[in-house]
């Protein structure tokens, strides 16, 4: 079984072969929002990513567009703004024809998420199945359990759906519990690796400590708490924040690390393994988030659920009817047949 999840390394990828395709075209949906601009800042200084373009429906994303130009790396950055009244040019205003790689972080947090970012994940997937189908799809807008299978019914129907390259994005969730068991165990964080399963929200989020590297040893009576709190963090920051938003420098970092290694796999770079939510048959369920390991064509192996103990098959269990609804839910979603707010005509 392999284990290693692979960090992420800007000078590493730079010093990679450059007979390999080293030249890929991102589109961040949502870049003008929290997550969305230091996204693109870190991408931007990614020097495996030659053109960037932000999309988003605000009317100053050329402006974010603008001021990340001025930083002094190659790639070319161009700004798109979606007004309503253009919506009829969705494939051609949102400049995904011919892009490598698609992160879709637009959308609201918590308030109303599931109403209104249903539509547009179906409305961004319903222009993408046609001006990019062949793109790697990172889908970081919530509810992730459920906007990835919305993504992939909408694919699924345009035929155009090739499940090795369709991510739920859920890397933050093993980026905490890294960091959270590295201050518990007093042990870098960055030398931490915690295999997180299941989904990205609650009880569906399901850190597997027992197969952390290096191994380390959690007190009986700390586990339900340290599980909890990688289970809670998304809920820890937005009340930190105050009614300001939920996590975006995190998930920024953690889309842009997840992104970064997607494209060092891609490259041909060996051993590549992340957990994100796929679609998958390692479980009851048709979506699940397992450690994958990724390669030139996007998923090349689903490493699945693994070895788990007692106490995680029970969290499992739990995690799984949860997703059960969770999945439905968007398939349900994705299969109305109104047409969905903000959809091109
Ligand atoms: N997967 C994860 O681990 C994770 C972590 C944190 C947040 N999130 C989710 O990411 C999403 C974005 O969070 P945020 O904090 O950046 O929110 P935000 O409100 O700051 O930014 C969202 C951006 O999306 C844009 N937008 C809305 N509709 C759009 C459309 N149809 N096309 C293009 N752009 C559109 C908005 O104008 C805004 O700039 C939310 O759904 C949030 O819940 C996921
Ligand atoms: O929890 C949220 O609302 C945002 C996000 O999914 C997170 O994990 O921080």
């Amino acid at each position: 079984m392999l284990s290693r999840i692979v960090r992420p390394t800007l000078t590493a990828a730079r010093n990679f072969s450059t007979s390999q395709q080293n030249n890929y075209k991102v589109t961040v949906c949502g870049a003008a929002g929290g997550i969305g601009q230091p996204l693109s800042l870190l991408l931007k200084l990614n020097p495996l990513v030659t053109e960037l373009n932000c999309y988003d429906i605000a009317p100053f994303t050329p402006g974010v567009a603008c001021d990340l130009s001025h930083i002094e790396t190659a790639s070319k950055v161009k700004g798109f703004d979606f007004q309503p009244h253009k919506r009829r040019l969705a494939g051609a205003q949102i400049n995904i024809a011919d892009i490598d790689f698609l992160i879709l972080n637009s959308g609201m947090t918590r308030d109303d998420l599931f109403g209104s970012n249903a539509s547009v994940v179906k409305t961004i997937f319903e222009c993408a199945s046609v001006a990019c189908p062949d793109a790697i799809f990172c889908i970081i807008t919530n509810p992730v359990n459920s906007c990835v299978p919305i993504a992939c019914e909408v694919l699924k129907k345009a035929n155009k759906l090739n499940p090795r390259r369709v991510f739920g994005v859920s890397t933050l969730d093993i980026v905490r519990a890294n960091t959270f068991v590295g201050e518990m165990c007093g042990v870098n964080p960055k030398e931490v690796n915690v295999p997180v399963i299941g989904g990205h929200s609650g009880i569906t989020i399901v850190p597997l400590f027992s197969r952390a590297t290096p191994k380390v040893t959690i007190p009986a009576d700390k586990l339900d708490a340290l599980t909890k709190r990688v289970q809670e963090a998304g809920t820890e920051v937005v009340k930190a924040k105050a009614g300001h938003g939920s996590a975006t420098l995190s998930m920024a970092y953690s889309g842009a690390r997840f992104a970064n290694n997607v494209m060092r796999a891609l490259m041909g770079e060996p051993d590549v393994i992340e957990c994100a939510y796929v679609m998958a048959d390692v479980t009851d369920v048709d979506y699940f988030a397992s450690p994958v390991k990724l390669g030139k064509c996007g998923i090349e192996q689903n490493c699945g659920v693994g070895d788990i103990n007692e106490y995680e098959t029970k969290l499992l269990c739990d995690a799984l009817e949860q997703l059960k609804r969770d999945i439905q839910k968007g398939v349900d979603f994705a299969n109305q047949d109104q047409k969905c707010k903000g959809a091109p005509e």
